[in-house]
């Protein structure tokens, strides 16, 4: 099945595999920029705005859980979490591998420490009562391997259980974003929102509602010779905009 994506306003944006996104991120970080930080405060950024419109004015009284992994993916969900305290939000960033933070995570993690926001230890949060309004989902990215195993696997199998409602971050954890499969667990989410090109991997019946995000990358990266992306600038005077798949 060959997916097709649209924007609100009917435009198609070319949808990308894993390999085809590292290779953007190759050509931003290395040829052109933004540079990580610069992508990953705007991912981070972009979904706390997004937890916030998810909760519909209820956003002050919820309780919001950040489930962050090791790389990138992670590391907007690190940086979304700041985001959300900075503006006194009750959040809580359960990480699922403290040990192998990557270094600009790692970044993230450090600031995230000067919020009001809490760290909560995968123990405590596994045995937690207290009522969860929202989860962000931001465990694992493009970068899945196999099934998901150890504490990404705890932590997918704990937020499914509760009645919250959870957000992806790019994907939904367990996802595979090239070819949707599923090769274990993974996140039943009620949205998601994807980085800069929709996926290959996103099917509608795995993302829920699904949104697009600008992290700030130019025309100039997608159209370098490596990709030569057929892509027109779609996000006019917003950063994030409702994309829809259609079967093709
Ligand atoms: N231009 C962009 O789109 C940008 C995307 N960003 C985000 O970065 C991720 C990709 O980051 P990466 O560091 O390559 O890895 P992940 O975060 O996807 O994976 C993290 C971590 O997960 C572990 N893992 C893999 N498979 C398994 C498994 N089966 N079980 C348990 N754990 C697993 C593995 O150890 C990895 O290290 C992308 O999706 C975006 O969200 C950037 O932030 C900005 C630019
Ligand atoms: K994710």
């Amino acid at each position: 099945m060959e997916l097709k994506f649209f924007t609100d306003t009917g435009l198609e944006i070319p949808s990308v595999t894993a390999e085809q996104m590292i290779e953007v991120d190759r050509v931003a970080t290395e040829e052109t920029g933004p540079n990580l930080f610069q992508m990953m405060e705007n991912a981070g950024r972009n979904l706390a705005l997004q937890a916030i419109s998810t909760l519909n004015g209820q956003w002050q009284q919820a309780n919001i859980i950040v489930l962050a992994g090791s790389g990138g993916n992670g590391g907007g969900g690190i940086c979304a979490a700041r985001h959300l305290a900075n503006r006194g939000a009750n959040v809580k960033l359960c990480l699922s591998s403290v040990e192998r933070l990557k270094e600009v995570p790692a970044w993230q993690r450090r600031i995230f420490q000067a919020t009001n926001g809490q760290e909560i230890a995968i123990e405590d949060l596994l045995a937690t009562d207290e009522p969860i309004d929202l989860i962000l989902d931001a465990l694992i990215g493009y970068s899945l391997r196999a099934a998901p195993r150890g504490n990404a696997l705890d932590l997918i199998e704990w937020a499914n259980r509760l009645d919250a409602s959870i957000l992806s971050l790019d994907i939904p954890s367990g996802v595979d974003s090239t070819t949707g499969d599923t090769p274990g667990a993974f996140i039943h989410a009620q949205g998601t929102m994807t980085l800069a090109l929709p996926k290959t991997g996103l099917l509608p019946e795995r993302t829920g509602e699904l949104t697009l995000a600008d992290i700030g990358i130019p025309a100039g990266a997608y159209a370098w010779k490596t990709l030569q992306l057929d892509y027109l600038p779609p996000f006019g005077d917003r950063y994030r905009i409702p994309l829809t798949a259609r079967d093709h």
